[in-house]
């Protein structure tokens, strides 16, 4: 989106850094490559990681938030009660998962329609590919997303390391990514790997947020030059749950890249894809051309969106 330089101009004083972390109400930005912490005016915690800010300096390494400029994209999970921020301005999204242990379908097929819905593209990773008892399987249930058009990329962060950053690095490059994924699948390995030094980075920007012994716990940035100017890549903290409350109907159907060429045909303008008779949706789904697992969650976000408090 093309941003007119005025409405941005910087006052005098003013700074721009991008936040590369977040604890609270407390942020980390970059600033010309120097860290600075900062805080918001007030009570507001409605900056991400990835957002690019207008800071005033208030002392030598501390400054005050002035501004968001517009975000490119937001990525995001809710669950009743509110919306949290996951990562702004990211371009693509990869969805770890592993032979080992198993991955939840819920939640990789969550996280991909959060992404639809934010107009984020989606890759998934598959790693631990040396793991070969159960590889067949984990291949067979991938092809669910495949078949969708997401790729799936094989990956081996412990058994093999090489090939996991050259597999990976193209992606990469010239791009803001983030990286989600759930507890063992080996985001981390694959961090390490694709960041050296950034076990060094969490201490240290733990440090400055001081967010004591939660050094997992928090969202962080990492600026990648050697792939490019305009390379980073986020770390977001293992997840359980990715409540999706803030669709909205309109926007859960269209979210569903599966559902796509069955949209207007429906005999009711007003078809949920449910029960409905002559519902090309559901005739798609009694045929197996749409999966019933995503079918199902379809439904139960929708009942989901329907309990929205906020
Ligand atoms: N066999 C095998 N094990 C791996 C591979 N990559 C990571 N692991 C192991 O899987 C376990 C989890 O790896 P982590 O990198 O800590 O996983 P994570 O997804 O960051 O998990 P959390 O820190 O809990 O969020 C560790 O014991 C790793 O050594 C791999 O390619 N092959
Ligand atoms: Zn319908």
């Amino acid at each position: 989106m093309k941003q007119s330089t005025k409405a941005h101009a910087s006052k005098p004083g003013q700074m721009t850094g991008v936040i590369i972390a977040a604890h609270g109400r407390h942020y980390l930005a970059e600033v010309n490559g120097e860290r600075v912490q900062c805080v918001t005016r007030g009570k507001k915690t409605n900056v991400a990681v990835g957002d690019i800010v207008k800071l005033t300096a208030t002392s030598a390494d501390q400054a005050v938030i002035d501004e968001i400029t517009e975000r490119k994209t937001l990525l995001y999970r809710s669950d009743q009660y509110k919306s949290k921020l996951l990562a702004a301005n990211v371009s693509q999204l990869f969805i770890v998962v592993a032979t080992e242990p198993g991955y939840t379908d819920d939640l990789v097929s969550r996280a991909t329609v959060a992404a639809e819905a934010a107009g984020i593209e989606i890759h998934l990773i598959l790693n631990k590919v040396d793991v070969t008892e159960s590889l067949e399987r984990t291949r067979e249930r991938l092809k669910m997303y495949s078949k969708l058009g997401y790729p799936v990329h094989e990956v081996s962060a412990k058994g093999n390391p090489e090939h996991a950053v050259a597999t990976l690095q193209p992606l990469l490059k010239g791009n803001s990514s983030i990286l989600i994924g759930q507890s063992g699948m080996g985001k981390s390995s694959l961090i390490n790997l694709l960041v050296p030094g950034a076990d060094i980075a969490v201490r240290e920007i733990s440090a400055a947020l001081d967010t004591g012994k939660h050094t997992t716990t928090f969202t962080r940035l990492y600026s990648m030059p050697d792939l490019g100017p305009d390379t980073s890549i986020i770390d977001s903290p293992g997840f359980q749950e990715f409540g999706l409350y803030h669709l909205s109907e309109g926007m859960l159907e269209r979210a569903f890249r599966d559902f796509k060429p069955y949209l207007g045909g429906c005999k009711y303008y007003n078809c949920r894809h449910l029960i409905e008779p002559q519902c090309p949706v559901l005739d798609a789904v009694k045929a197996g051309e749409i999966a019933k697992l995503r079918h199902e969650l379809y439904g139960q976000l929708l009942h989901e969106s329907a309990q929205t408090l906020y």
